[in-house]
């Protein structure tokens, strides 16, 4: 397995979120990839390297360019309005909800916040885009590797900011740049027919099915805390199957919190069954390890042995797989539950 680390995670990171009506500390922090890193060197998977750079055209196959445009000037926006918002994060506060216009983009720095975001969950920082652009350019490395008849086998983007909530336009749930998505479109663009995103992070992948909603060429597969309850709350039910010609190939599996390994394997299995009737040549998975019994903000209850098993019924596909990293916040825990999938994957 080749792995991708962004060597500039550490440049994005958020002071606070707004996190169930409140301004908390963020969860999403440095520190959850520096424990990946350390377990990989405990249990090398394989060689870890840096990604080559990232071409904006690239980009620009899965997000718009007047948000790639945005996310890139933002701060220096936001520090121009008064130079002591150097010491704070850049939050939205204000959407474009039913009935708003979306056509016209505002002068305004606090508006564009929120044109281009859905949550306030996601501050914007001086190194945001820095660190969001070497993780996409992680996803993409990994689809490079393992593209084509010399690919290898599998390939990791081991990155944060995490990428699944974001959309064409628009910033949210800690995601800038959707690192799935830009994977399943590299292996698009490099030859694969048809690509399969399989999402198992606890939260619904709103961006990745946003993206792909009406194409048959991308299967996009969640399993996920039920929206009625769980985060992103407005998207990842069940009836959400895909339109026009993309209809039959979205698929949602939400489960209840509370859910334990075997309901939630069930799940999997299944999913991997709709996967391997499309056929595809290629699989992203969106690996979020927020399963865990122990994570502090979601509800399933996945012990860390789990993710072996977990890393095996992925590897049964028997697909060129890239993984992209994404949630998980148990952060002494998230190094042996993301390396345990790999070793798991890996047939170790
Ligand atoms: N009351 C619930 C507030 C939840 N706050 C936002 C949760 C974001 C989850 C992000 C993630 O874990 O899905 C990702 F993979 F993207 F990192
Ligand atoms: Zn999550």
């Amino acid at each position: 397995m080749l792995i991708f680390a962004n060597p500039h995670h550490a440049q994005h990171e958020g002071r606070q979120e707004m996190f169930r009506g409140r301004l908390v500390p963020c969860h999403e922090t440095p520190s959850r990839l520096e424990h990946v890193m350390a377990e990989l060197a405990r249990r090398p998977v394989g060689p870890v390297q840096d990604p080559p750079p990232v071409e904006r055209a690239v980009l620009e196959r899965v997000h718009a360019p007047r948000y790639l445009d945005f996310l890139r000037t933002a701060w220096e926006e936001w520090v121009a309005l008064d130079p002591a918002n150097a010491a704070l994060d850049a939050l939205p506060s204000t959407w474009p909800v039913r009935g708003f216009r979306h056509d016209i983009e505002p002068s305004n720095f606090a508006a564009r916040m929120g044109l281009y975001s859905y949550d306030a969950g996601t501050p914007l920082t001086a190194g945001t885009w820095v660190a969001a652009e070497a993780g996409a350019a992680c996803a993409l490395a990994a689809a490079q590797a393992v593209s084509g008849s010399r690919g290898t086998r599998s390939a990791t983007a081991l990155t944060r900011p995490p990428g699944h909530h974001a959309g064409f336009d628009f910033f949210g749930g800690y995601c800038f740049l959707n690192n799935a998505a830009l994977a399943a479109q590299a292996l698009r663009d490099a030859g694969a027919g048809r690509v399969a995103v399989l999402d198992v992070d606890y939260h619904h992948g709103n961006g990745t099915q946003s993206l792909f909603y009406g194409r048959p060429d991308v299967l996009t597969v969640s399993i996920h805390g039920d929206p009625r309850t769980e985060y992103p709350f407005f998207l990842g039910h069940a009836d959400e199957r895909g339109k026009g010609e993309g209809l039959g190939f979205n698929l949602n599996l939400p489960l209840p919190a509370g859910t334990g390994f075997g309901e939630w394997r069930a799940a999997l299995q299944f999913a991997l069954q709709q996967v391997r009737e499309f056929a595809p040549e290629a699989l992203v998975v969106a690996l979020g390890v927020d399963t865990y019994e122990g994570d502090p903000i979601s509800r399933f209850r996945l012990a860390s042995d789990d993710y072996f098993q977990l890393g095996r019924d992925l590897a049964s596909a028997n697909l060129p797989t890239v993984f992209t990293l994404e949630g998980g916040y148990a952060v002494a825990a998230m190094g042996v539950n993301v390396v345990n999938v790999l070793e798991g994957f890996e047939g170790r």
